[in-house]
């Protein structure tokens, strides 16, 4: 695969179902903020030709600073974000100058090389690609009163997860155009499924969590514990 990709990492939310003081992406996983481990991730990819953050207006300085801190030499640039993700999205896709791009979430510091390569290598195959696993449990349809309407067919329901990788040029006008109409999605494959765009799934890991509620601190501490005895780190 002899393309290089740039990444745009949005880390602006607030973290409002964490419910901390800090945004969970700032949060201590082990020796180091969550929102670190993920940058190191894509920092030590080879294809991975430039990175860009999306971090909240306060944020800007401390981001900039971990990045002479902790080597993160292929973040070109630490942008301020907006205030709905798909805002975020766009304004770093705006710093970000390869052919072909991932948008991945700060809070999944989880995914591993494999499965990154392996969504890149889908998305310059069909054209755009996300990660995304099988869901497990029976997913209903359920209205406002609590009562169910209807039961999907699991074997065609998949859980969404991030990176997710298109070309740039694409990408960037499809969120120039839902801003224009004020839509809001909340991943960017439905941004491109409204121009027409067939995003297909690659084959994700149920390990690559968004951190997103308390209870999902432990299973964090508990993931991070097992990637380094498989790293023979400890
Ligand atoms: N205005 C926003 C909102 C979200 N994000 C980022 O998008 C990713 C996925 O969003 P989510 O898990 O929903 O994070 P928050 O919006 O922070 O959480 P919450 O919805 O609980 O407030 C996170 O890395 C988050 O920082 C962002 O860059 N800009
Ligand atoms: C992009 C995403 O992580 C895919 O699962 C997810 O849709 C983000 O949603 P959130 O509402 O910002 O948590």
């Amino acid at each position: 695969m002899g393309e290089k990709w740039g990444v745009v990492i949005v880390a602006a939310g607030r973290g409002t179902r964490m419910g901390t003081k800090e945004s969970k992406q700032y949060l201590q996983l082990g020796d180091r903020p969550v929102l670190v481990h993920t940058l190191e991730l894509f920092q030590q990819l080879a294809i991975v030709e430039e990175i860009v953050l999306v971090v909240g207006q306060h944020d800007v300085r401390r981001c900039e600073e971990w990045i002479g801190t902790y080597g993160m030499t292929k973040v070109k640039a630490v942008v301020s974000g907006g205030g709905e993700r798909q805002h975020s999205v766009l304004l770093g896709l705006r710093a970000i100058s390869t052919d072909w791009v991932m948008v991945h979430d700060g809070v999944r510091p989880f995914v591993s090389a494999a499965a990154v390569e392996g969504c890149c290598h889908a998305a310059q195959s069909g054209g755009a690609a996300v990660l995304a696993v099988p869901v497990k449990d029976t997913i209903k349809q359920v209205d406002r009163a609590g009562t169910i309407v209807s039961t999907p067919d699991r074997r065609s329901l998949w859980a969404i997860q991030t990176p997710q990788a298109f070309r740039r040029a694409e990408l960037v006008d499809a969120h120039e155009q839902a801003e224009a109409e004020g839509y809001l999605a909340t991943d960017d494959a439905m941004v491109m499924e409204r121009m027409g765009t067939r995003v297909i799934v690659a084959k994700g890991e149920y390990t690559n969590i968004k951190i997103t509620t308390p209870d999902d601190l432990p299973l964090a501490e508990f993931l991070l514990q097992q990637r380094r005895l498989t790293r023979g780190e400890e």
